[in-house]
């Protein structure tokens, strides 16, 4: 969108200007406290391990049932994915995001969702989010398109590529493992999908000089079945809404954060939470994460199983595209569209 500004641009040539489109009014009780209540609910977010997950280790499922409960995010250790991989994909992107403006406009978005700009640039006169972004279509592989894909530096399409094809694999895993969970066949869960849909957003925070003041995320929901996220391993940025309060998820080295989504909520009738979360950048450094999205196909049906039903049923039947098509109409706003999904709404 032309009226969004571009941020890294805007803190290179000021690194102490924050302009007031980008101001906002935290509510007192929307603060991050650093009391030890947050430090402790912190580090009570659940880490499980994948490799015990796949062999449908039973301890490790009940871990994964309290945590879509309790918390709908969890941190994944013992994945499987080259540490080498991880820090080719963030080296190459962090050389990505240093080229000219030109060089990076090549690709940039234009009316739809995918290339490199400002993702929620819905309307003039918004609050602005501190970040930059990249989008892709990843799986099914013939939704990729590839005049959005950066050209340079050397060998970063095929570093996207060896990145997302792990993430669908752990992804699937996962999927498998909540199948179960659920009380399903192993695999029924990954054919409700119809065909697993995968998209990567790759969000840039440069350092912001009045890092309280602005967000580089807006408190949101992910609408998918679950994101899996990869982050800086020594700068915390992202945090989710627990108790009333905003707890960072500290980065565990070569660890992904995966998190519920709508779909995976709504398909539980709420038993599994797809829990708020906002990004704040940091005041002195760059913060680069990776966001991958995995959806039900637009034609999958999304509602609430019979047998997860305990007293009544929270959300209607839909089809995942519909839903979809009205949770990105607006800009990120909280819970807003599962709210829509509800019975009554
Ligand atoms: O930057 C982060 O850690 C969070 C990213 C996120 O929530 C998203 O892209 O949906
Ligand atoms: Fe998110």
């Amino acid at each position: 969108m032309a009226f969004a500004p571009n941020v890294q641009e805007m803190v290179r040539s000021n690194p102490l200007q924050v302009p007031e489109t980008f101001l906002v009014s935290r509510k007192e009780e929307d603060e991050p406290k650093s009391t030890a209540e947050v430090l402790d609910l912190s580090s009570k977010i659940p880490i499980l391990d994948l490799s015990l997950l796949s062999r449908e280790h039973k301890e490790e499922l009940n871990k994964l049932d309290q945590a879509c409960k309790e918390w709908g995010f969890f941190q994944v250790v013992n994945h499987g994915v080259a540490t080498e991989l991880l820090q080719e994909m963030k080296d190459a992107t962090a050389k990505f995001f240093e080229l000219p403006l030109e060089e990076k406009n090549k690709i940039r978005m234009s009316g739809g969702r995918e290339g490199y700009g400002q993702a929620y640039a819905i309307s003039e006169g918004q609050t602005m989010d501190w970040s930059d972004t990249l989008i892709l279509s990843l799986y099914p592989a013939q939704s990729r398109d590839l005049q959005f894909w950066p050209t340079a530096p050397n060998g970063f399409r095929e570093t996207i590529e060896a990145y997302s094809s792990e993430v669908k694999r752990i992804g699937e895993e996962l999927i498998r493992s909540l199948s179960t969970i659920m009380g399903l066949e192993k695999d029924a869960l990954l054919g409700l999908h119809k065909e697993v849909l995968q998209a990567l957003r790759v969000n840039y925070t440069p350092p912001c000089s009045m890092p309280d003041k602005v967000l580089a995320l807006s408190p949101h929901s992910d609408t998918t079945t679950i994101t899996i996220l990869m982050q800086e391993d020594n700068v915390t940025g992202l945090q989710i809404r627990k108790e009333g309060k905003w707890v960072p998820v500290k980065p565990i080295p070569n660890a992904l954060v995966v998190n519920v989504g709508d779909a995976l909520e709504i398909w539980s009738n709420g038993k599994y939470k797809s829990i708020e979360h906002r990004a704040v950048p940091n005041e002195s450094r760059l913060r680069i994460s990776y966001a991958s999205f995995l959806f039900p196909h637009t034609d999958a049906e999304v509602g609430p199983f019979d047998h997860m039903v305990e007293s009544s049923r929270i959300y209607k039947k839909l089809k995942f595209g519909d839903y979809m098509a009205k949770a990105i109409k607006g800009k990120l706003d909280g819970k807003a569209h599962t709210e829509m999904a509800k019975i009554g709404s």
